[in-house]
């Protein structure tokens, strides 16, 4: 997986530093390590209170608790959408809840996958257009034509490489969709037009295209019936194993459990919202 830009701060630190930063991220660093976190919507009343929980690199969990017990705030914190009021998120040994917003969502973008219940997909836009875009942020710019070059020639050599790039992020794009069995007809088709299963497959392209060190799934199978379901677990975790991807996945559906080895009831991890063991002995 790509070295963490130097700007972002390899350690989580957002101290300005003349140095290049090393990235310290090696086989034996945790994909996410959450230490100490609490968050509450309203004061006093925590909905996540977790001493410490660790997922390795590639490493795939399947974590299941009744509705309204937290999942979704935990995977907002995950992802560095939501900020706990204590503690630290570590995705890749990088604190995300010390990077600036903007450092934050370009990290998210090139380090997290994420796969929301809804999929918000944006519906006016082609399945194509809904993919480059979070190329795009990852890239931070890289989309950007050259409009600025004096020379001729350096246009002209310019607009070769942007179209050569273009080219290849397109076959990137239809690469990921066949591999997760999308027509390639469908990749001009407005977000809007696709069926539920369709967009569900695009989700997962759009949150797989930046090859992500940690892709995180909010329960997407809801609207499905089981055979549906089975066939949507089997490309999801097919196409994470291929990408060497440590997964979380969500859910309030324990038949979706057999699909994961490692497996954890939200209540055992979350004091606020059991007494559960201690992590500690888990980690
Ligand atoms: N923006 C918010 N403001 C206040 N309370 C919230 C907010 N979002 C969620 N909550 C509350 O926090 C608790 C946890 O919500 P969350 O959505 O994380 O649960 P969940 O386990 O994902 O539920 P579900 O399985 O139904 O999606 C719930 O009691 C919910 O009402």
């Amino acid at each position: 997986m790509s070295n963490l830009p130097n700007e972002v701060g390899a350690d989580g630190s957002t101290q300005p530093s003349k140095k290049p930063m090393k990235n310290t991220f090696n086989e034996q660093s945790p994909a996410v390590l959450v230490e100490s976190v609490m968050f509450s919507y309203v004061s006093g009343k925590p909905i996540i209170d977790i001493k410490k929980w660790r997922l390795n690199k590639s490493e795939q969990v399947f974590l299941y608790g009744p509705s309204g017990c937290g999942k979704s705030t935990l995977l907002n914190l995950l992802s560095g959408i939501l900020d706990p009021q204590q503690g630290s998120v570590s995705i890749l040994n990088t604190d995300i809840t010390a990077l600036k917003p903007s450092k934050r969502d370009r990290f998210r973008a090139q380090h997290i996958g994420v796969v929301f219940q809804q999929f918000n997909l944006v519906p006016y836009l082609s399945v194509l257009d809904n993919i480059r875009l979070a190329m795009h942020f990852a890239n931070d710019g890289d989309d950007k034509q050259s409009t600025d070059k004096r020379s001729t020639d350096k246009q002209s050599t310019d607009k070769k490489s942007t179209d050569k790039k273009s080219t290849s992020k397109q076959e990137r794009i239809i690469s990921m969709l066949h591999a997760l069995q999308l027509p390639t007809d469908c990749i001009q088709q407005k977000a809007s037009e696709l069926s539920v299963g369709q967009q569900q497959r695009v989700a997962i392209a759009r949150a797989l295209i930046n090859k992500p060190d940690v892709l995180i799934v909010d329960e997407p199978t809801s609207s499905l019936d089981a055979s549906a379901k089975d066939a949507f677990m089997k490309v999801l975790i097919e196409t994470a194993t291929n990408s060497n991807a440590a997964l979380i996945f969500v859910s309030h559906d324990q038949s979706l459990a057999r699909h994961f080895k490692r497996i954890e009831a939200l209540t055992d991890i979350n004091e606020s919202a059991a007494l559960g063991p201690e992590l500690d002995n888990k980690v």
